[in-house]
């Protein structure tokens, strides 16, 4: 059996990114920015009013001083007036500032009377003056490639003079799920059925990351269901099967993939949950086969499916799992041979920077419950020794 790590690499060596598209700004929340935004415009464009005023030179703006207005500049339509001394200039949040401005007065601050103002206080050079480029000036690198855009990104491109980016397209990945027991959400059930909740969970992993999950039709325990079905692997840039993976009678997604023309790369890691995950490509196209336990399936896409998907939209992944120290906040065990992946509640303790990490009694792959209600995995390398409550540990925080 793999080791996690190596299988990791071996999965992320085997993909090559699918490469740019140009979307709007108003679809670029959340996608992965290919080309660095560099400022088209300056912000402000101009020297602004930050402040409902008057504009004003600071050796005309004392306490007790009475200044002319003679003319307004509302935001929008600026003035080709100079201040002179002894006048000011009516000016709004936003106005370009008149040539000759060296302060603001607070409208709050003045008196009006007719065409005259008379100051309440004095005012600071400077003050409540928006400086031409103060936020940034043309030409600036505002965001990098690579970046996951945010919002407010995207308030920063669009204030940058940009309509449309240059973003990572989204991976289209198909997901299979095969089993005679499965049923849709919703579909009529048997008594024995299960409901396809996997695909679900797996999906809605894809969306998080930034994929284009495509839930495919369930396929049967059955060869030509599985032929079907496979007839579309090539169309998505990463397939995933869930279930079939083991050795039982009919578990038959690994032959009916290699009848398919599936070129095996490795079956079964030593890890815990996830053992019978499966990789291996066909015609090119990147596939990942699922263990059919909904929790395995799970921790699999966390530790190998969401990193193949970022290195598909050409972001550094490393092999070794991103992890976090932790304090242990019970016993284990002595481990066996395999990575284990302990579903675990993090608890925030006074006392300590650290989150605690107190796994669950009952690990088992089928329990959906623990799983929702599970903060981390707690990591256990192959061999680790019993460790004691209190001590260090890792863990990987799960989306
Ligand atoms: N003799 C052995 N038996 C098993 C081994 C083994 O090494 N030797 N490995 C066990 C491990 S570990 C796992 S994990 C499972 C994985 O088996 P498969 O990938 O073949 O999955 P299935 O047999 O199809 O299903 C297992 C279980 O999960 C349910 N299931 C399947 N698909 C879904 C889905 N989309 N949504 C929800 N639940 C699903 C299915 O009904 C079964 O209950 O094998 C162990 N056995
Ligand atoms: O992957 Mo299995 O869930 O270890 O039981």
């Amino acid at each position: 059996m793999l080791d996690v790590a190596v299988a990791r690499a071996r999965i992320l060596e085997k993909i090559s990114p699918c490469g740019p598209e140009t979307v709007s700004l108003a679809d670029a929340t959340g996608r992965i920015l290919v080309e660095p935004v560099v400022a088209r415009l300056s912000n402000p464009p101009v020297s602004v009013s930050a402040m409902d005023g008057y504009a004003a030179r600071t050796e005309d703006a004392i306490k007790g001083a009475v200044l002319t207005v003679t003319g307004e500049a509302p935001a929008g339509h600026p003035t080709t007036q100079h201040i002179a001394p002894g006048t000011c200039i009516r000016v709004f949040t936003g106005s370009q500032i008149p040539a000759g401005t060296s302060t603001i007065i607070l409208q709050e601050n003045v008196i009006r009377e007719g065409e005259s103002i008379s100051l309440q206080t004095s005012s600071d050079e400077q003050q409540f003056i928006r400086r031409q480029g103060k936020d940034f000036q043309k030409g600036q690198t505002l965001l990098s490639a690579g970046k996951r855009l945010t919002a407010r990104d995207i308030g920063l491109a669009a204030a940058a003079g940009y309509t449309w980016l240059s973003v990572a397209q989204r991976p289209r990945v198909g997901i299979l799920s095969t089993g005679d027991e499965l049923t849709l959400p919703g579909d009529p059930t048997q008594p024995d059925s299960i409901v396809n909740s996997a695909a679900f969970m797996v999906s809605g992993l894809l969306r998080t990351v930034g994929a284009e999950p495509v839930i495919l039709p369930i396929a049967r325990d059955n060869h030509t269901a599985l032929a079907s079905a496979l007839a579309h692997t090539t169309r998505f840039d990463l397939f995933i099967t869930i279930g079939g993976a083991s050795v039982g009678t009919y578990d038959i997604v690994q032959d009916a993939l290699k009848a398919h023309g599936l070129s095996l790369d490795f079956w079964k890691i030593a890890m815990r949950p996830g053992k019978p995950l499966m990789s291996g490509q066909i015609q090119g196209t990147p596939i990942i086969g699922l263990p059919g336990n909904p929790v395995a399936a799970m921790v699999c896409s966390v530790i190998f499916v969401a990193p193949a998907v970022h290195a598909l939209m050409g972001q550094p992944v490393s092999a070794d799992i991103e992890s976090e120290n932790a304090i242990l906040g019970a016993d284990v065990r002595q481990n066996d041979h395999r990575q284990d992946f302990l579903r675990c509640t993090l608890v925030k303790k006074p006392e300590s920077d650290l989150p605690v990490a107190v796994p669950f009694d009952s690990q088992d792959s089928a329990q959906l419950c623990i799983l929702s209600q599970s903060d981390a995995l707690l990591l256990r390398a192959p061999g680790a020794p019993l460790a004691q409550a209190g001590t260090p540990c890792r863990i990987i925080r799960l989306p």
